[in-house]
């Protein structure tokens, strides 16, 4: 197995409604597509929103890289690139103008940057095009190359595919696996979709009621069921337990 690249140790949140995610454990090796499976609440923007320090969590401890993200935030965040929660691109500009307008936040940005993101998603041709203009798909594109820029080796893309039709999710499934085949760039994908997570991933954890129930290979799962058979049975099975 490869280096580390994120470490989460018995990371607990509880919201003021006691939903929250429990205890979770999870450990990414480079190289790694993660899917992080789980119905609407279960937790997986809560997780997503710890990880890139949108909100804290009560207790545990995260690294990326071996940096705690506690103590030296700036140096676990450097190589990660991030799209949590949904997308937004400005309709009334350009493809390239979002992202210029991206580039602002982080230090160190080259056009060159951006010219490869658009390149990467296939957006390049059109980056002079309003957005007003794009598909969805093409928008989730957008939010892509948004969380590229920065050139990361580990990308956390929360729901990427919700909401997208069948040539869209098609395209971002493509160009997830560009980036991990080719490049060696680590992902950890959130969905409800067992489906489209069987095609991306090569490992994923079922979470459920903000406890991740189980992990696991992609090849392993399904070796004598559908990873849709297996989410299923999981969740099923696993029943109900309140954090009341
Ligand atoms: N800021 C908050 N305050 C109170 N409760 C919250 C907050 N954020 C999330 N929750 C609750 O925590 C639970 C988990 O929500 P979360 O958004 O993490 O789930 P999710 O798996 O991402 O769901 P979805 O697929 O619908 O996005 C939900 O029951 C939600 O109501």
């Amino acid at each position: 197995m490869g280096e580390i690249v994120l470490d989460v140790q018995n990371v607990t949140k509880q919201h003021k409604n006691h939903r929250g995610i429990f205890h979770i454990n999870l450990t990414l090796h480079k190289g790694d597509v993660f899917g992080l499976m789980g119905p609407n609440g279960a937790g997986k923007s809560t997780l997503f929103k710890i990880l890139v320090g949108l909100i804290k969590a009560d207790q545990g401890k995260i690294r990326f890289f071996g940096h705690s993200l506690d103590t030296a935030f700036e140096q676990a965040m450097k190589k990660v690139g991030c799209l949590i929660e949904k997308s937004v691109a400005y309709e009334h500009l350009s493809a390239l103008q979002n992202l210029q307008l991206a580039a602002r936040f982080y230090a160190d940005i080259h056009p060159k940057d951006i010219e490869e993101a658009l390149k990467t998603v296939g957006l390049y041709e059109v980056r002079k095009e309003k957005v007003s203009d794009f598909s969805a798909g093409m928008k989730q594109r957008i939010a892509l190359a948004n969380a590229l820029i920065s050139n990361p080796v580990f990308v956390i893309l929360d729901e990427p595919i919700t909401n997208l039709d069948l040539d869209g999710m098609i395209e971002v499934r493509n160009i997830i696996h560009h980036l991990s085949t080719e490049k060696g760039i680590t992902f950890l994908i959130s969905s409800h979709s067992a489906n489209e997570m069987e095609k991306i991933c090569n490992r994923v954890g079922v979470l459920f009621k903000g406890e991740l129930l189980k992990i696991g290979d992609i090849d392993e799962l399904t070796e004598r069921q559908s990873l849709e058979e297996f989410y299923l049975n999981c969740v099923q099975t696993n029943g109900v337990k309140d954090h009341e």
